[in-house]
Order: C-alpha cells, then sequence, then structure tokens
C-alpha cells in the first residue's frame, strides 16, 4: 500500500494559457493504492458524488494502464471537482506518484508528468500537463511539448471557489483559435513578467503578468459575478486576479498581509451576485508526496 498527498493547482494564470501552472499548499487530495489483479476506484471527499468510480471515466484508470500496475484505489477528495483547481489533476497526479513507487516503475517526476496527462484527456478531452505539471512538481511550472520546467517559488495566493461548477471541457469550447499579432507581442510581454515575478517571489510582478486579454474574457463571462470578485480584490490589496484553471475559481495574487481581506472582499463580491462561494489563503507550495 502506498499513500500519497498531492496538490490542488492553478493552470494558466491568465497570459499562460495550457502552459502555466503552480501547485497550491492547499487543499490537497489524499491517494492510497495498493496492489490488485485489476483496477478499482473507490472516491469520498469534497465533491465525490460527482465523481466516477467506474475506471473508463476516472482519470486515475489511464494511470494504472499506462505503468501496467492494476490496484485498488481509494481517493480522498480535498480538491473539489469541476472548480478551476486542478481536482482531477490532483488525483491523476497523486496516482501516478503512488503507483510508480509501488510497482518500482523508476520514472522520475519529470516522467510522470506526461503520463499523467493521459488521465486529463480522460476529462477535458485534451492531454494538458498544466496542471499535473506543478502537482507532480510543485512550485510554478512550464508544460510545453518540448517538456517541463520548474522552479520554487513563494508568492502568497488566494484561491475563491464559487458552488457552481464549470467543466474543463465546456470552458475550453470558448477559447478562441487565433490572436492578433498585437495581442500576441502582449501576451508575450505578461507572460514573461510573470516568470520573471515567480523567480523573484514578487507577487506584484506575477499580479501585473497575470494580466490577458486573449482567453480570460470569454471564460470569466461564464462566472456569475467575476467582475465583481476582481474589483472587490483589487480594492482589497490584490496586485493581480484572474481566472484559475477553467473556473469557476478565481485567484489572486497579494501580499501575504492581505491575504484575509482579498479572500472576504471575493466572497462577499460573489454573494453579492447570489453565488455562495469559499476561499482558501494559500501559497504557492510543493509537490505530491508520499505520506
Ligand atoms: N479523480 C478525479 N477527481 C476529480 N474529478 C474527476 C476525477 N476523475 C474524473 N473526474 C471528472 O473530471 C471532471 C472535473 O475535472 P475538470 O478538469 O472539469 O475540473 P478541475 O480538475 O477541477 O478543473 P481545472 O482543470 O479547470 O482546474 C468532473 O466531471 C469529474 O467527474
Ligand atoms: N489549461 C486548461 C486548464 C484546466 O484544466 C484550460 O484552461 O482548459
Amino acid at each position: 500500500m502506498r499513500t500519497v498527498r498531492a496538490p490542488a493547482t492553478s493552470a494558466n494564470l491568465g497570459s499562460g494559457y495550457d502552459t502555466f501552472g503552480v501547485a497550491l499548499s492547499h487543499p490537497t487530495d489524499i491517494v492510497r493504492v495498493e496492489r490488485a489483479d485489476h483496477t478499482t476506484i473507490e472516491v469520498t471527499g469534497a465533491g465525490a458524488q460527482f465523481i466516477p468510480e467506474d475506471p473508463d471515466r476516472n482519470t486515475v484508470d489511464a494511470l494504472a494502464d499506462a505503468l501496467d500496475g492494476p490496484a485498488h484505489i481509494e481517493i480522498d477528495k480535498g480538491v473539489r471537482p469541476a472548480s478551476g483547481l486542478g481536482s482531477s489533476a490532483a488525483s491523476a497526479a497523486g496516482a501516478a506518484l503512488a503507483l510508480n513507487d509501488l510497482y518500482d516503475r523508476g520514472y522520475s517526476r519529470e516522467e510522470l508528468v506526461p503520463i499523467a496527462a493521459e488521465g486529463e484527456a480522460v476529462v477535458s478531452g485534451a492531454a494538458h500537463a498544466d496542471n499535473v505539471a506543478p502537482a507532480l512538481l510543485g512550485g510554478f511550472t512550464i508544460a510545453t511539448e518540448n517538456g517541463v520546467r520548474s522552479i520554487e517559488t513563494n508568492v502568497p495566493l488566494v484561491a475563491c471557489l464559487p458552488e457552481e461548477p464549470i467543466s474543463t471541457r465546456e470552458a475550453r469550447e470558448v477559447v478562441p483559435t487565433h490572436l492578433t499579432i498585437e495581442e500576441l507581442v502582449t501576451t508575450v510581454g505578461n507572460a514573461a513578467t510573470l516568470s520573471v515575478g515567480m523567480c523573484r517571489s514578487d507577487p506584484e510582478l506575477v499580479g501585473a503578468g497575470m494580466a490577458d486579454e486573449v482567453v480570460t474574457p470569454n471564460r470569466a463571462a461564464l462566472i456569475t459575478g467575476y467582475e465583481d470578485a476582481v474589483e472587490a480584490a483589487r480594492e482589497a490589496g490584490a496586485h493581480g486576479v484572474t481566472v484559475s484553471g477553467s473556473g469557476p475559481g478565481v485567484l489572486a495574487v497579494c501580499p501575504a498581509g492581505r491575504r484575509r481581506a482579498v479572500a472576504a472582499a471575493m466572497v462577499e463580491a460573489f454573494a453579492d451576485n447570489g453565488e455562495d462561494a469559499r476561499a482558501y489563503r494559500t501559497w504557492t507550495g510543493n509537490g505530491a508526496e508520499l505520506v
């Protein structure tokens, strides 16, 4: 038996669609694996009622196949599904690390990233690695088709989750398929600024680099109360605010001492729009770990 704690993650960070991701210090999923003749899955915890235990529809079965490691897999969800905090990726990363160790497959964490990304394809239709990369490696990650890069960083964050779920599959349908050269230039500048900010653990630079006018506005339109939440967070001291992953979660970066105020302001703004929301005061964190 192996047990892994795997973190929530936030992908895109505005300017890094399908590329950037960060691990959050909490919430986390706990994944337990035990050798078995064939794979079975048991899910408990946050939003468990919305997560299929049928192996063909759960992210973790693809990993048991890829690692040739049939197992009874117990997932205790701390990361609510369809929230924008990489719920499916937390389970996939946790199962990948646990099965790799249980069956002594010897893959490095970097090598496990594309394997875990295949689990994402089961739920979103695309094997994007921007959640599984930080869930496995921790810190800030840049996932491209040429591989994944990661750096340790220390940035205060608030993740606010409205109740109304949004599925990644549906949110990918509103992403534009083309952009202008002006939009490309602006996006490159913002993404580079954000990367420098992460390298320096500088929340102000990270916040500036989160700006995005290409993907984020279309995603934001799916989230009731988004504009008000952004405005409230900024008034409370946030340096930058964006859609977390495919939403409906909203991610704010702020000075460490402003997290409580930013969290309260966002929850109140959603409530004013008739949306229940909860906020996590968190930091960039570590990747999945055996416990
Ligand atoms: N182990 C799992 N954990 C969570 N969700 C799962 C799992 N296996 C399958 N799913 C399904 O995946 C969907 C949630 O994944 P989705 O990518 O939409 O959300 P997310 O991972 O919270 O968000 P995001 O990727 O935008 O951060 C739900 O439909 C859920 O039933
Ligand atoms: N990059 C992905 C993250 C969500 O899984 C998206 O925005 O669709």
